[in-house]
C-alpha cells in the first residue's frame, strides 16, 4: 500500500501533547507515514517548561541526512528551531519543490519562551522564503510585523506584509487568541482571503494546538491537496480534537488526537 510521507522538524514533548509527539499522532490520524527529526529534548508538561537541552548541529544534521538519503518526505513542517545555527543547518534541506509548513513556534501555550531573539529574526529572514505555508498565531504574527494586532483590517494588513516582504506563498493568522469565536484568516499570494470560523470552546486544554493544526496541515499537504483545501481539514481536526479534549494533566491539557473522522 503507497502512503504519503511527512516529516517534521521540532522539539519534544515527553507528555505527548505538543512537538513531534502531536506532529506524528497528527501524521498518523491523517493517514500518512510520519518521519521526525528532533532539534530540541524539552521536559515540559502541561503546566510548563521544566528544561530545554538542543541536540548538537553535527547531530541534527546527521538526523537530517538519515532522512533524505533514504525517505524524502512529500511534505515537511518545522516547530521548534531553538537557535539561528540550527536554521543555518536546515535551510538546505528545505526545497521549494517539496511543500514546507512552517509554524513559528516562539512560546509554549504556559507562556514560557522555546526559541531566543536571534532565531526569530533568523527565522524570517532565512526560512520563511521557501515556505508553502506560514501559521501565526496572533502574538506571532504581531511579532513578524512588530506592532500589535487589534481588528480584522490590522490583520489583513500584516499578512499582506508578511506575503510582500518576507516571501512564504501563504500566511495563515490564526485568531484563538481574539474575539468571541476562533476564526482563521488564509491568505494565498494571488488569491481572495478566505477564513474558517469555528465556536471558541471556554476549555484551559489547548496545549499542542498549533503543532497539532499545522502538522494536520502539513499531512494533507503531502497527500497532494491544495493549501486550501489542506487548510479546511485542519481546522475541521482541531475544532474536534479541542472539543473532544481528554482532560488530562493539571494545566493546560492536550487535545484529542483521535477524536476526528471525515
Ligand atoms: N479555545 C479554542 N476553541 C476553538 N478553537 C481554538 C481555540 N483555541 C485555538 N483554536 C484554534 O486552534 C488552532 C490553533 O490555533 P492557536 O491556538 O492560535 O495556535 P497556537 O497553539 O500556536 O497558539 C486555530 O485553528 C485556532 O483557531
Ligand atoms: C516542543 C514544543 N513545540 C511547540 C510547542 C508549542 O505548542 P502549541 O502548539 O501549544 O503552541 C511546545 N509547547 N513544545
Amino acid at each position: 500500500m503507497k502512503l504519503a510521507t511527512a516529516l517534521t522538524i521540532a522539539g519534544t514533548d515527553p507528555t505527548g501533547g505538543a512537538g513531534i509527539m502531536a506532529d506524528l499522532k497528527s501524521f498518523t490520524a491523517r493517514g500518512v507515514y510520519g518521519m521526525a527529526v528532533v532539534t530540541s529534548v524539552v521536559a515540559q508538561n502541561t503546566m510548563g517548561v521544566r528544561a530545554i537541552e538542543n541536540i548538537s548541529l553535527d547531530m541534527l544534521e546527521a538526523q537530517l541526512k538519515a532522512v533524505y538519503d533514504d525517505i524524502p518526505p512529500m511534505a515537511v513542517k518545522t516547530g521548534m528551531l531553538a537557535t539561528a545555527d540550527m536554521m543555518r543547518v536546515i535551510k538546505p534541506f528545505l526545497s521549494k519543490a517539496t511543500p514546507y509548513v512552517m509554524d513559528p513556534v516562539m512560546v509554549a501555550t504556559s507562556g514560557d519562551a522555546l526559541i531566543d531573539e536571534e532565531a526569530r529574526h533568523h527565522l524570517i529572514s532565512e526560512l520563511m522564503p521557501l515556505a508553502t505555508l506560514v501559521t501565526p498565531n496572533l502574538p506571532e504574527a504581531e511579532f513578524l510585523v512588530g506592532r500589535k494586532l487589534t481588528t480584522e483590517a490590522d490583520i489583513d494588513k500584516a499578512a499582506h506584509e508578511i506575503l510582500t516582504e518576507m516571501g512564504p506563498k501563504a500566511v495563515i493568522i490564526k485568531g484563538g487568541h481574539i474575539g468571541a469565536d476562533a476564526t482563521d484568516y488564509l491568505y494565498v499570494k494571488g488569491e481572495e482571503r478566505r477564513t474558517w470560523t469555528s465556536p471558541k470552546f471556554d476549555t484551559p486544554h489547548t496545549h499542542g494546538t498549533g503543532c497539532t493544526f499545522s502538522a494536520v496541515i502539513a499531512a494533507e499537504l503531502a497527500k497532494g491537496k491544495s493549501i486550501a483545501e489542506a487548510v479546511a481539514v485542519g481546522k475541521a481536526f482541531i475544532t474536534t480534537a479541542i472539543k473532544e479534549n481528554p482532560g488530562l494533566g493539571k494545566g493546560h491539557g492536550p487535545v484529542n488526537h483521535m477524536a476526528y473522522h471525515e
